[in-house]
């Protein structure tokens, strides 16, 4: 029996006080696989990210998330979906290598101290380990967040635009560990308005917004991202 997909969105309705935000919403995204959504500012990229993750109940249509309705109450959903959101959540009084060795211990990686060391190098933070966030940049603060995305083990990798106040060439790392980690069996699931972050990462797209949309090859997601109107 085929295994079943990471997600299974199918005619997705979503909103907030029983209005929609945007078009019914349908896609698939099988584990090895990165799929991005793509459209302007409020198209409701972010909510459809909301329900995956549980914090919103769609208004109708059909979601599964590994296998089963999402409840991010559940450990094992907790377990498997690692998320960087944009919403700045961080501990005041704990530092950046605390802040990944909480995250890497709680989820039970045995190893921590050897994790923590790489991703600290990997997200250029090595030289603020031990600073607090308030001490840190917007883009340091940025990378630290994703680095806690990536210290605990996880299935499916939801992130929320993550190219944001990133210098290009953390961007270009970005993409090339996101690719990593659909290539070696992982599932990526991202908002984005990078049409370079976009076209190294993803298999498929799916633009967000008024129109109900298939699921996009890349090039033509980039297009769209390439042509929004800039105000
Ligand atoms: N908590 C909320 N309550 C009511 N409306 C909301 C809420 N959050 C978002 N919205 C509205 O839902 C719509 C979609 O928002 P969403 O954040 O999903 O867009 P987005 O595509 O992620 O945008 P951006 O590219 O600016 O991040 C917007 O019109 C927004 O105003």
């Amino acid at each position: 029996m085929p295994a079943s997909p990471v997600i299974h969105a199918d005619a997705l309705v979503l909103g907030y006080g029983g209005e929609p935000v945007c078009a019914p919403v349908s896609f698939t995204l099988e584990a090895g696989r990165a799929l991005a959504l793509v459209g302007p500012n409020g198209s409701g990229k972010s909510t459809v990210l909301r329900a995956v993750l549980g914090l919103l109940e769609p208004a109708g249509g059909e979601l599964q998330v590994l296998g089963a309705q999402v409840d991010e109450r559940d450990a094992r959903f907790r377990a498997q979906v690692s998320s960087v959101l944009d919403d700045d959540a961080y501990f005041p009084a704990l530092t950046v290598a605390e802040h990944l060795v909480l995250t890497a211990r709680g989820h039970g990686v045995a190893d921590a101290a050897d994790v923590v060391a790489d991703l600290l190098d990997d997200f250029g933070l090595t030289g603020h380990a031990d600073v607090l966030p308030v001490a840190l940049s917007s883009g340091q603060r940025r990378r630290l967040l994703l680095a806690a995305g990536f210290a605990r083990p996880r299935r499916l990798l939801v992130l929320d635009e993550p190219e944001q106040r990133l210098d290009q060439r953390m961007r270009s790392a970005l993409a090339a560990r996101l690719r990593d980690e659909a290539d070696a069996g992982g599932a990526v699931l991202l908002a984005t308005h990078d049409p370079a972050l976009l076209e190294a990462v993803a298999d498929a797209a799916v633009l967000v917004g008024d129109v109900e949309s298939p699921v996009l090859p890349v090039t033509d997601a980039a297009r769209a991202i390439r042509s929004e109107p800039t105000r």
